[in-house]
């Protein structure tokens, strides 16, 4: 092991809120470019447009139904009504029949509604006989219409610059014409796993070494934040390999994580290096797990080192790493759901730090969310993640909380359902 510069003295750990204000800040000062997609290459992107209504949604007045269009002043209120039928109407269809009064037309879901009709009967509630429809009392003048504008109307904002399109959105901006789309680009990242006590899965670890677990879990985390499928290195325990390292990935990366060697070990490097190789704007935060969390900037790079510990690698990504990363891309969305739970049973806390503890989180009989803390807690039981669908927050002044408690929540949206 050979080493460069010595560590910084880390100042006073920053709280968690105002470490991640500091990324988020970051991440506006850095904002991405801005590039133009098709719509079917969207999905999971972040909107760099504000999208304005031309046509309007529908385009015009239509039927909710299939049955007969007619004049509601037609519409008996007691016993029957005989309307001559006049022809009929099938969606896409351009010509239109005029309907006049004491006269219908058949029509069908989505055809526009004919000149002089402003009501629809459903077909199930219509007798024809020899070319005329028979109509009872109780239908209502206007129902079963869909009046032009009604889902958008011309010249307003259907989608608004920062939001994460999913599915839907992608189809609002379908109905609107839209085949591209001006989002904004995708952060490239650099992974930097580290540590030579750790091989990757396939490889044959010796009695002391174990397998990259966090090039996995955080490659996913990338990919579910936006990121391209991005570059992983593993990199040794060793000063100038690391520095190498470092430099190639801030050349070609907006953000460079990497994951150990940033605490007190013999082996933990990355604070010197990075202090050599540009600025270090922070190091360690009150934070469990997490502490030893560092961020600084190589070249026109941001570097966050996070932890090795598994646990605490994920929970840093969650709460510091993808506010960064939302940032960068401008979203105003994001893809875990701050929520709150009610405790289902009392806590107890004994640091001055802000925990993160991995929980299952349901909702209870009554409505209300309720958040049952694993048993595994250790920042080096992944298991305890897989098993846990959120992250539940305990403040850094709370050391005993009653079951009951009202706490925020991080949901994991992509880790599946809201139970356990
Ligand atoms: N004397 C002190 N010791 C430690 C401190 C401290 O403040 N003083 N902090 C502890 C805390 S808290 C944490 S968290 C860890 C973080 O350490 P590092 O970030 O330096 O990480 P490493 O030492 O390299 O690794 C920690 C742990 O995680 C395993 N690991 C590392 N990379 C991977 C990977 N890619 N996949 C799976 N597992 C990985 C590694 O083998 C270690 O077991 O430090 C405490 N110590
Ligand atoms: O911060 Mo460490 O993550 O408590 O194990």
């Amino acid at each position: 092991m050979n080493t460069c510069a010595s560590a910084p003295e880390p100042a006073s750990p920053l709280s968690v809120d105002a470490a991640r204000a500091f990324l988020e800040q970051a991440g506006r000062a850095q904002a991405l470019p801005v590039e133009s997609v098709a719509l079917d290459d969207a999905l999971g992107r972040v909107l760099a447009e504000d999208l304005i209504v031309e046509r309007p949604v529908p385009p015009f007045a239509n039927s909710a139904m299939d049955g007969f269009a007619l004049h509601g002043s037609d519409l008996p209120a007691a016993g029957e009504r005989r309307l001559r039928i006049v022809g009929t109407r099938l969606a896409g269809a351009a010509a239109t029949i005029p309907v006049q009064p004491g006269e219908c037309l058949r029509i069908m879901t989505g055809a526009p509604l004919p000149e002089g009709a402003d009501s629809v009967v459903i077909k199930e509630n219509v007798r024809v006989e020899d070319g005329h429809a028979i109509i009872g009392a109780g239908e209502r003048p206007g129902a079963n219409v869909r009046p032009a504008g009604e889902d958008f109307r011309s010249g307003e904002r259907a989608l608004g610059r920062g939001q994460r399109l999913g599915p839907a959105h992608l189809g609002v901006c379908a109905s609107l014409g839209r085949s591209t789309l001006a989002v904004v680009r995708r952060p490239r990242v650099v992974l930097l796993t580290t540590g030579d006590e750790v091989v990757m899965p396939g490889q044959v670890p010796s009695a002391a070494q174990i397998h990259n677990s966090n090039a996995y879990s955080v490659g996913a985390l990338l990919r579910q934040a936006g990121v391209e499928r991005g570059a992983h290195r593993h990199v040794a325990d060793d000063a100038r390999a690391l520095r190498a390292a470092l430099e190639a990935a801030a050349a070609e990366a907006d953000l460079v994580l990497t994951c150990g060697g940033v605490s007190a070990g013999e082996a933990d490097l990355l604070p010197a290096v990075v202090a050599d190789l540009g600025t270090v704007d922070f190091w360690k935060v009150r934070m469990k797990p997490g502490m030893p969390f560092l961020s600084g900037r190589i070249g026109p790079a941001r570097i966050c080192a996070l932890p090795g510990n598994p646990v605490s690698t994920f929970a840093t990504f969650l709460v510091l790493v993808l506010p960064f990363l939302d940032a960068l891309q401008g979203a105003t969305s994001t893809v875990v759901l701050p929520a709150h739970a009610r405790l289902a049973a009392p806590l107890r806390k004994r640091h001055d730090r802000t925990e993160f503890l991995r929980a299952t989180v349901a909702p209870r009989a009554d409505g209300t969310l309720e958040a049952v803390a694993l048993d595994r807690q250790g920042s080096g039981m992944l298991r305890g993640v897989a098993e846990a669908n959120a992250l539940v927050r305990i403040e850094a002044d709370q050391h005993e909380l009653a079951a009951g408690t009202a706490v925020p929540v991080l949901i994991f949206t992509l880790s599946g359902s809201l139970s356990p």
